[in-house]
């Protein structure tokens, strides 16, 4: 029924402008919490019932304009043989990190139905929305996903990572191509499943030249979107710290590029090409400050996307879990309000 997300996505013309925020499902939301007391992250990735239930409460309490199924980009990683756990307060861990190239050869090379659970959730979830917005698949992108599985966690200078690349080069690409095979054929369950658009996280290659991701990572990004074309569903291309390499991440792929707030958005969408939908690009920070600076930021990025078609308004990177639910529902209220037509 509300498809101006999609509309958008596909660059058609909208009555207002289309507001979802990653990671909308989690713990700044009390609702949110009161699972999680009861259940690990695993148990609600891993029980449909339950991630179906997690990805509607955002819906339930905000006029979102579109739903994101609620799992998370490390699953693939778990079901190729590593070992994750959400460590309490610490972030995920990988207690068998990838380090040389017998650890790349052991990686199953899984067809997806290892993730059933996600595509279960999927359904559960379209039922329960009755098409009162759009659901969004997702997926990690290769470089993000070999971070963690080589870092075995998060990582401030990817010297692990950086230094399978540089070191063994072909190491590197096999661990690339097997996760790029990985993320298509789950990628293409998802939508299969029920999935409206796909998202494709690449959430740290920011902290890559463009040389090397034009070398290391963009042909890998490409047979994932060329491989997902045909089923014709809006493609997300998201990353953060990406200024320098918007216009290759463009040429990977993705029917909408997704922006970070390091750059101003009209500057981003003239790198990216007007020919392609933009999505962001509010410091998720922001979400803090008084509603009047709230309400500044959201009127200067909808004033820099003004006039063109294929802007969704999201969050530079994911809500925070200390965020005041308020302000981010005020903040929904605010896009719709400020961009209607
Ligand atoms: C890098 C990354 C991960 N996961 C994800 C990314 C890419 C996006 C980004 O860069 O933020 C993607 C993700 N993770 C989660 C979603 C759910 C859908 C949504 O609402 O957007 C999505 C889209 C749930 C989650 N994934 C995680 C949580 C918190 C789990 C909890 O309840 O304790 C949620 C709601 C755990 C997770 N998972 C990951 C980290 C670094 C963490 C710990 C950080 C934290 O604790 O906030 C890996």
């Amino acid at each position: 029924m509300n498809d101006r997300f999609l509309k958008a996505c596909r660059r058609e013309p909208v009555d207002c402008t289309p507001v979802w925020f990653m990671r909308q499902a989690g713990r700044y939301m009390t609702e949110y919490r009161s699972l999680r007391a009861k259940h690990s992250m695993l148990e609600l990735c891993k029980t449909p019932e339950l991630a179906a239930q997690v990805t509607l409460q955002p819906i339930e309490r905000f006029p979102l304009d579109a739903a994101i199924i609620f799992a998370d980009i490390l699953l693939p990683l778990e079901a190729m043989g590593l070992h994750l756990e959400f460590a309490e307060g610490e972030g995920p861990v990988i207690h068998n990190p990838v380090r040389e190239r017998a650890d790349v050869e052991r990686l199953r090379l899984i067809e997806g139905g290892e993730l059933e659970y996600v595509c279960d959730a999927i359904r559960q979830a379209r039922q329960a929305l009755h098409g009162r917005v759009p659901l969004i698949g997702f997926a990690g992108a290769p470089f993000t996903l070999a971070s963690y599985a080589i870092e075995g966690g998060g990582s401030r200078n990817y010297v692990l990572t950086k230094s399978i690349m540089y070191r063994e080069p072909d190491v590197w690409h096999k661990l690339m191509d097997k996760l790029a095979r990985v993320v298509t054929g789950y990628l293409r369950r998802q939508i299969k499943a029920g999935a409206q658009a796909v998202q494709l996280f690449d959430s740290w290659v920011g902290c890559l030249s463009a040389g090397d991701y034009t070398e290391y990572v963009l042909p890998h990004v490409q047979l994932i979107f060329e491989g997902l074309k045909r089923e014709g569903v809006p493609m997300i291309h998201f990353g953060t710290g990406t200024t320098a390499i918007l216009k290759h991440m463009r040429a990977a792929g993705g029917d909408v590029i997704g922006v970070d707030w390091r750059v101003p958005l009209d500057e981003a969408w003239s790198l990216i090409g007007h020919d392609r939908a933009v999505q962001g690009n509010l410091d998720p920070v922001a979400l803090y400050g008084p509603l009047g600076e709230i309400e500044r930021r959201v009127e200067d990025i909808l004033r820099r996307a003004a006039g063109r078609l294929g802007h969704i308004f999201n969050l530079g990177h994911g809500i925070l879990p200390t965020t005041p639910v308020e302000h981010v529902e005020a903040a929904i209220s605010m896009v719709h309000k400020l961009s209607m037509k």
